[in-house]
């Protein structure tokens, strides 16, 4: 894990938050009940952080912090994933999406996506100023999104297409459907999502479109702690594959940003839980259910068991990578610093130190592109059995047949394009005519 960083709900709370410090300390009376439970042992508990934010920091300042590092990261090959975790209520949608009153409220997708295109069309120039040729060289870059809810255990697909509706997931009012997403394991073991659809972007707006649709689709209810609580997990997912004109090898890279549905206290889930028909209570169930697989596998990974449960719930199978996996891993544990809230903050406060301690294995993911490779392989047996031909006639001079002038018009395509530029001249040697 890169690290974790702490948004509070509230300066003026049981816990101490010095802005931008490391460093978080909960002061509770010894003896005190608080939010139902008698505190017998300490008195102050200290949490510390790769950085602490509090409610006051600016979106701008939590997208400095946290988001643009992970976007070059991804930008450059890394699997990289940003996830928000904490109580109903304490800020993980506003930190991932924002709010939705003020321009200046947008989150880290939005901001997200507005630093990728930009830095796409940087890298599309080639840059005079960069230390090698290979540094100058432009990148293109393709980014497809997708958008993923796990809504009481099942996949659903926020951007899929509305004539699949008899499979899918049923909102309130019986109007909302969504097509159905189904976890299968590849033989690497990683998990596939089979029915999500990808969608190819070429600029912010249309990606900032698609993120729009999606959270338009997502399942939404009132808690007791927030009238407009996600009731389900949610995965923001770009793929980046980024190339050089004229090059063999392909980054392909991973970015998730991940708004884990709220933990809350059945007994806080507002009135018997019972709203909305007990599908409030319902999916309290799944949803504490969920974390605490999720606990499970970041216990199993800190104690560095050799078994780890990810396939217990749908959403760890799906975070694999990202939980002490082959990606870089920033967790936001959002807490709420009312007294009040002081066990769940505690309780959020001590899973990010664990996940803290979790070492991901991120690698530059850099491979061959078959496209690339297969092209030069054809040009190569075209020009090769070009010369065989030759050879075979003796070595005289036979004017070349269409198709073969094509296939070395190719070839010297092919090599003009690989030439860096620089170069003072290209030379040409050839024999044989056309
Ligand atoms: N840093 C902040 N500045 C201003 N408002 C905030 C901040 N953090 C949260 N809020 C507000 O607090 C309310 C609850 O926040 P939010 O919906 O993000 O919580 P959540 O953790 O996602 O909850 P749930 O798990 O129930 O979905 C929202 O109205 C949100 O706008």
């Amino acid at each position: 894990m890169l690290g974790e960083s702490i948004q509070s709900t509230d300066k003026a709370g049981t816990a101490d938050i010095s802005p931008l410090s490391t460093r978080l300390a909960f002061n509770i009376p010894q003896d005190v009940a608080v939010s139902g439970f008698v505190n017998n042992n300490k008195t102050q508990h200290h949490f510390t952080f790769t950085g602490i934010l509090g409610m006051e920091v600016l979106q701008d300042e939590v997208f400095a912090h946290l988001g643009r590092e992970v976007v070059l990261n991804a930008m450059d090959g890394y699997n990289s994933t940003i996830f928000a975790y904490g109580q109903t209520g304490s800020g993980k949608t506003f930190t991932i999406t924002g709010g939705p009153e003020r321009y200046a409220d947008r989150g880290l997708i939005p901001r997200t996506l507005q630093m990728l295109f930009q830095e796409i069309r940087r890298r599309g120039f080639h840059s005079a100023g960069a230390g090698t040729d290979e540094e100058a060289a432009p990148v293109m870059y393709q980014v497809c999104v997708s958008y993923l809810e796990i809504y009481n255990e099942m996949g659903y697909d926020l951007l899929g297409e509305e004539n699949r509706k008899e499979e899918g997931r049923q909102g309130e009012s019986g109007a909302l459907r969504l097509p159905r997403v189904v976890p299968l394991e590849d033989e690497g073991g990683h998990c596939q999502l089979r029915g999500l659809s990808v969608h190819p972007v070429s600029t912010e707006e249309d990606a900032l479109n698609l993120l729009f649709v999606g959270d338009t689709n997502r399942a939404i209810g009132e808690t007791a702690t927030n009238e407009a609580s996600s009731r389900s997990h949610c995965l923001f997912m770009l793929t980046l594959e980024g190339r050089r004109p004229g090059k063999e090898t392909v980054r392909r890279s991973k970015l998730n940003l991940v708004d884990l549905a709220g933990s809350e206290r059945v007994h806080k889930t507002g009135g018997n839980g019972l709203g909305r028909g007990g599908q409030t209570l319902r999916e309290a169930k799944y949803i504490n259910q969920s974390l605490f697989y999720l606990e499970n596998v970041i216990l199993a990974l800190y104690e560095k068991r050799s078994h780890v449960p990810y396939r217990n719930s749908l959403m760890t199978s799906v975070l694999r990578d990202s939980l002490g996996g082959n990606c870089r891993t920033v967790m936001v544990a959002t807490v709420a610093t009312e007294r009040s809230h002081t066990e769940e903050s505690l309780s959020t406060c001590r899973f990010a130190m664990r996940v803290g301690q979790i070492r991901n294995d991120a690698k530059q993911n850099e491979d061959l592109d078959p496209f690339q490779v297969i092209k030069r392989l054809q040009t190569q047996l075209v020009a090769a059995r070009a010369e065989a031909g030759w050879t075979e006639k003796g070595g005289k001079e036979v004017p070349l047949s269409e198709e073969e002038k094509d296939a070395v018009r190719a070839a010297c395509h092919d090599f003009v394009s690989r030439c860096e530029p620089g170069y003072e001249g290209i030379w040409t040697r050839g024999r044989g005519r056309g």
